[in-house]
């Protein structure tokens, strides 16, 4: 339907010539969670600065653990950096007494070549020893990002699976991850700060011994520019503290929309207009906070430049008041002209180093704060083993109720399962099946209630042993870019024997599928790799499933196995679910209720509870849920 407004134009035919509106805004993502208290406002500059030895105190250390010799290089790097400086300075002061001295240019020069060729070895020394303080960080420093970076991925892997629910936990990692992206960098700018402190210290003794007033000058000259890096540090932090959040979302929104495994979605959809939009909000957004913060530096880089200056101008004029008045002689006043520039090179050196330590004080402060979080939520049960296979399961009065949300996600639930069972669960979305598995195998513990194994409550016994007995096909499942082969059998020891994998892949009908393949067992599952090659949904899925038969479990669950499978495919697994069904608990989780014919046993879930359970043909003729649900699927 079309109207037409005063200037007889008929809007629809006005709208469909404008140019389309504007994708809706991204709304305004509030960052709760420890960052809420920003970590720099109690910060004065003074302690930042005392925290600078205990950052190389911690560079060192874990540089220590990565490559000791490489750290005994470089601190002899520094070491020789030190005594070539004193000797360059020292020796160049004895270059100037003969250069400026009396006699003829020849004779002068002559004079000072003994010098002169200790200078060339100082300065030979002192290039040396760079060059190889360059290469022992280079050892040192991929191995260390590497050690850092894996760190933190097992932290993560390690944790509770409850702890990805608890509010900033993705945040928090986020910023670790900016620790990891640092370690690259640390390194080298505590090996340049230390080598520019010590060359700081070596010049501005010799100055000291020209003229004691020199070296406080200077020293008042380069503070303020210190001051002043050491300020924009904590403002870089700041905005990249108050961007962090914005950074996560872009960082997943970026994954999402240029993964080719969502490329047909996003394209059909037509989403690629409104994703690009967001993820240009979201960078516009990180970006306006950083430009607003640019003023602020600004003002520190003018105040603290104009400061320095004056008191650069201040060290000079001492200097030359002092040789004007034949307070120095000529070649000290030389010797100083270069000792100064030394001294200034060295303390600037000193002040940009230092504010990029402390710089990265701050994301290795979150990193180690995350890490240290991670590990307090690695599993902490008790000291129990589960080792023999499970003969019966039992929930008791089982309570779970996610972090932030105000209703239990299971809720009183009580259930026995016995080895040799097939138990089918059914009910509608978000009645919580899938939390039910979760806390059947331990992945989550209930906040009230029991789940046992064998009698023995899974709170008391070590997750890994209990997880060893499981095979697990969750709802939405890994697609490992590895070959078929690891896709099997990964989470099981390495075998050289093909037999058992073979089995596991006709157990599930992809013995043709994986014959055709370029490499059978040996493609790589990926087509974003080189090499790789890509399976369909449903092979993906007897990928999944052939896994966790490959394990031959204690419990095997399977929630919505066959979603995307053919009829062939879905009768095939089921088949094989009944034919090893008496060597184990069985779970089947389904909304397929023709499936559960082959349940001993069948809850229906809703709200958290089981409100209706028996056997099949019970069940469909118990006028309840089930038989709701069964009628509804039948009516097409
Ligand atoms: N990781 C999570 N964090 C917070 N809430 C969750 C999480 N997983 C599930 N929930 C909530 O718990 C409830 C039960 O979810 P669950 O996944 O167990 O349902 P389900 O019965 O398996 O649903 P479906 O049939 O859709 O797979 C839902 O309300 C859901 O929103």
């Amino acid at each position: 339907m079309t109207s037409t407004d005063a200037t007889g134009q008929q809007n629809g035919q006005r709208q469909a010539a404008a140019a389309p509106p504007p994708p809706p805004q991204p709304a305004e993502i509030t960052y709760s969670g420890r960052y809420s208290v920003n970590p720099l406002a109690e910060v004065s500059f003074w302690r930042m600065c005392a925290q600078i030895p205990a950052v190389l105190g911690r560079i060192a250390r874990l540089s220590w653990r990565t490559d000791r010799r490489a750290v005994q290089l470089l601190l002899g790097c520094q070491v020789v950096t030190g005594v070539s400086a004193a000797v360059l300075l020292t020796a160049t002061a004895r270059v100037m007494e003969p250069v400026l001295g009396e006699g003829s240019a020849g004779d002068r020069l002559r004079g000072a070549v003994p010098a002169l060729l200790v200078v060339a070895l100082a300065a030979a020394l002192g290039r040396g020893a760079a060059a190889v303080a360059t290469y022992s960080e280079r050892r040192i420093t991929p191995r260390l990002t590497t050690e850092t970076d894996s760190a933190l991925v097992e932290a993560v892997c390690r944790v509770e699976a409850s702890a990805y629910a608890q509010e900033g936990f993705s945040d928090r990692h986020e910023a670790a991850e900016m620790g990891v992206i640092r370690t690259q960098v640390m390194v080298t700018d505590a090996q340049r700060f230390l080598s520019a402190l010590i060359r700081m210290v070596t010049a501005g003794g010799v100055l000291s011994a020209l003229n004691p007033l020199m070296l406080p000058l200077l020293l008042l000259a380069v503070l303020p520019a210190g001051v002043g890096a050491v300020l924009t540090a904590r403002v870089d932090y700041e905005v990249h503290y108050a961007n962090i959040a914005d950074r996560n979302v872009r960082g997943m929104m970026r994954w999402w929309a240029t993964t080719s495994k969502y490329g047909d979605e996003v394209r059909a959809n037509s989403m690629t207009d409104y994703l690009v939009h967001w993820y240009r909000t979201l960078s516009d957004r990180c970006d306006r906070r950083t430009l607003a913060a640019a003023p602020r530096t600004l003002r520190i880089a003018v105040l603290s430049a104009s400061a320095g200056g004056v008191f650069l101008v201040a060290t000079w004029a001492v200097l030359a008041w002092l040789a004007v008045s034949g307070r120095i002689e000529l070649a000290v006043a030389a010797t100083a002209v270069i000792a100064v520039q030394t001294t200034l090179a060295a303390l600037s050196q000193v002040v940009v180093n230092g504010a990029a330590v402390f710089h990265t004080s701050l994301y290795l402060s979150d990193m180690q704060a995350f890490l240290d979080d991670a590990a307090a939520r690695v599993p902490k049960r008790g000291p129990g083993r589960h080792e023999a296979p499970a003969e019966r399961i039992r929930l008791e009065e089982v309570v779970y109720r996610y972090p932030g949300k105000e209703e239990p996600a299971v809720d009183g639930v009580s259930l026995t399962l016995e080895r040799g069972q097939i138990l089918a669960v059914v009910g509608a979305n978000g009645s919580g099946k899938s939390t039910l598995t979760r806390l059947l195998t331990g992945i989550y513990l209930p906040d009230k209630g029991r789940v046992t194994w064998n009698g023995t409550d899974l709170a008391e016994v070590d997750p890994a042993t209990v997880w060893a007995q499981v095979g697990l096909v969750p709802q939405i499942f890994a697609q490992w870019p590895m070959p078929v082969r690891e896709n099997v059998t990964l989470g099981q020891p390495r075998t050289h024997d093909d037999a058992p994998v073979w089995e596991a892949v006709d157990a599930v009908g992809l013995r043709e599928t994986v014959d055709r393949l370029p490499s059978g067992l040996d493609t790589l599952l990926s087509r974003d790799v080189f090499g790789g090659t890509e399976l369909s949904g449903g092979q993906w899925q007897r990928v999944a499933c052939s896994r966790a038969l490959y394990r031959r479990p204690g419990l095997l669950i399977l929630d919505e196995p066959t979603s995307q499978m053919d009829p062939r495919g879905e009768h095939q697994i089921f088949e094989r679910i009944k034919a090893v069904a008496a060597e184990r608990i069985t779970i089947v989780v389904t909304h397929r209720l023709e499936n559960t014919k082959i349940a001993d046993h069948i809850v229906v879930m809703e709200h958290g509870r089981i409100t209706e359970q028996g056997r099949y043909e019970d069940l469909v003729h118990a006028g309840g849920t089930f038989a709701e649900l069964l009628a509804l699927s039948q009516d097409r």
